[in-house]
């Protein structure tokens, strides 16, 4: 089942490495089918070179294996939490990509500094609070996207479609898996400006809200005119 959605995911996974976002069998991404209830997720441990779409796990949205051989990602239990608290995406990235893992090691999140964040996600990347001992200890995978929701209490996850754990990693998310990988990319380009901006100006303020609002929804919403129709 889901042999296409396969492929996609695969395509995807295949895409950390190449984009150098992940090291060894770091990171992990799925992607969901929103009219069946199930969503198709990396298996754990398994290297980028050896994987192939047969190895992909069909999980439903209630945690069952539904196909597949291997286990899936370790990481799978937040891939869950987030497709059954944010609607809308359709695909979902974990990696550990050098600067934009700093910053969540930091505990930091990365305002907006620039016309480049502007044009993918409307404002600051936000890093959740430190998970708690009975967290790390119990449900941990599951409270990891709880931490993660938590964090978007007052943003709209299709406007800022990334997250920094803290002590962890970023995850991000888009309306598919490959969108999703998209956006792994551009944050891992904009933790590193946002850092270099820092060094250069330690009191650096975030952008100005109309150069936020011009970037953003010209490629994005209702009135969007970026590219071609
Ligand atoms: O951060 C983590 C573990 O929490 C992951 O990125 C692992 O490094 C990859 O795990 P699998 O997806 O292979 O289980």
């Amino acid at each position: 089942m889901l042999e296409a959605l396969k492929e996609e995911v695969l395509q995807a996974n295949l895409e950390l490495p190449k984009r150098e976002l992940v090291t060894y069998t770091w990171g992990n991404v799925s992607g969901i089918d929103r009219e069946k209830g199930l969503f198709v997720i990396k298996p754990s441990g398994v290297e980028y070179d050896k994987m192939t779409a047969q190895d992909m796990v069909v999980v439903d949205l209630a945690g069952n294996k539904v196909e597949g051989d291997l286990n899936p990602s370790s990481d799978t239990a937040t891939h869950r939490y987030l497709y059954n608290n944010f609607a809308n995406i359709g695909g979902i990235v974990h990696t550990h990509s050098n600067w934009a893992t700093s910053w969540a090691q930091a505990g930091k999140g990365i305002p907006a500094f620039g016309t480049t964040q502007a044009d993918y996600f409307y404002g600051k990347i936000p890093c959740t609070r430190k998970m708690t001992a009975e967290e790390i200890n119990g449900e941990y995978e599951w409270d990891t996207g709880k931490v993660i929701v938590e964090a978007f209490a007052d943003l709209d996850p299709m406007q800022v479609p990334a997250v920094l754990v803290k002590n962890h990693g970023p995850f991000t998310w888009g309306k598919d898996a490959a969108n999703a990988v998209h956006n792994a990319v551009v944050l891992e380009e904009v933790a590193k400006m946002a850092y270099r901006a820092l060094n250069l100006t330690p009191d650096l303020a975030a952008m100005d809200q109309v150069l936020l609002d011009k970037h953003f929804l010209r490629k994005h919403g209702e009135n969007a005119y970026y590219g071609q129709k």
